[in-house]
């Protein structure tokens, strides 16, 4: 389940604006990874750009065997229906209530009976925990309600690609956890290929499988979540760490003299914090594209910042994985609790 992103030499520019060139990734079917890049790098263009909404001026999007901006008009129309968006400003329809927003893409795109859109309406919003709130308006419910809300309508179609524009965008740290939460539980549910464009570095140390990060119009390295959280690249361990010191200033790149009073003033980088326990599914599954952890740097001869992989109650998951993975329980049944897994009962909170 979930469909391969194979990105080669993208490059898009508005005008005499270059916002990325040459790009190149290939995002995993199956797993989720994360998008970074200070603001204004070109993340949502680079979603807009993988769903057909924008064209690139040169490289190759492959979904399978098709290469999006080179397909006809109606090709293309088939090849995003593979795809559920959540955007930024996806704002849901004011006057429409929660069911009828969810409804909207079945009834505009699909001849299901009434009874049909119901089930799979239904179905949905248990996935994003908002059954409840069907009858509500867009204007009577919270924040993370909403993103929900959205978030359910993009999965409506059942996509193999899920691409998500900034989720947390405007929610507190405990909606954001439970939003998170979602995420990783709905990977595990649908097995869809997950995209995830945020700002939230908590976020992106905890819940992917894989990270990527813009800056100055290059992608500076995609890869495995410890490849990035271990990496002593500048850029990469200046935005993973939210430090001053490094590369971005406030106007994206800083000039030669603030790095030299960087310098001057002995300035250091410091060491690379642990790497946390990645985020575990509310009920201890694992995700069919979830690695072990420490298995990236084991594989590269990379040494883990001190600490790492430990969780809160002292416990190595580097260790524990094995008797971990062995011990889980046939489906149905109860699995012991993973790392970073919430406390029993608050998976889909609102
Ligand atoms: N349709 C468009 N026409 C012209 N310029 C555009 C268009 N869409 C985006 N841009 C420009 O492309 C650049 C990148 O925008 P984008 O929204 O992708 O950045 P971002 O990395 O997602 O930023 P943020 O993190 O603040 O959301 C910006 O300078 C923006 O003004």
């Amino acid at each position: 389940m979930g469909v391969e992103i194979r990105v080669e030499g993208l490059t898009k520019s508005f005008g005499r604006q270059t916002i990325w060139q040459d790009v190149s990734l290939t995002v995993p079917a199956g797993e989720i990874s994360v998008l970074l890049g200070p603001s204004g790098t070109g993340k949502s263009v680079f979603l807009k750009s993988l769903v057909g909404l924008l064209r690139p001026d040169r490289g190759h999007i492959w979904i399978g065997d098709r290469d999006l901006p080179n397909l006809p008009e109606s090709k293309l129309y088939e090849t995003r229906k593979l795809f559920g968006v959540l955007f930024q400003d996806g704002a849901l329809f004011g006057s429409m209530n929660l069911f009828d927003n969810v409804a909207f893409p079945l009834r505009e795109h699909t001849r299901k009976s009434e009874s049909e859109v119901k089930r799979i309406v239904m179905e949905k919003l248990e996935l994003v925990g908002l059954v409840g709130a069907e009858k509500k308006l867009p204007g009577e419910i919270s924040g993370g309600m909403k993103k929900r809300a959205g978030l359910a309508r993009a999965l409506v179609l059942d996509p193999e690609i899920l691409l998500v524009d900034e989720p947390d965008s405007g929610l507190d740290p405990v909606r954001t956890a439970l939003l998170n939460q979602t995420m990783v539980d709905l990977n595990a549910e649908i097995g869809a290929t997950f995209l995830i464009v945020t700002h939230d570095i908590n976020t992106a140390r905890t819940v992917p499988d894989n990270i990527g990060l813009l800056f100055l119009r290059e992608l500076v390295m995609f890869g495995p979540r410890e490849m990035l959280l271990s990496s002593e690249e500048p850029v990469v361990r200046q935005f993973l760490n939210a430090r001053t010191v490094g590369p971005i200033g406030m106007s994206e790149e800083k000039d030669l003299s603030e790095l030299e009073a960087e310098a001057k003033l002995g300035h250091d980088p410091g060491r690379l914090p642990p790497i946390p326990p990645q985020l575990m599914t509310s009920d201890g599954r694992v995700r069919a594209g979830q690695h072990a952890p420490g298995a990236w740097c084991a594989a590269h001869g990379v040494t883990p910042p001190p600490g790492s992989f430990i969780d809160d109650l002292g416990r190595d998951w580097v260790q524990e994985w094995p008797r971990y993975v062995a011990s889980m329980a046939p489906v149905g049944g109860t699995v012991p609790r993973g790392p970073g897994a919430p406390p029993p009962g608050a998976g889909a909170g609102r």
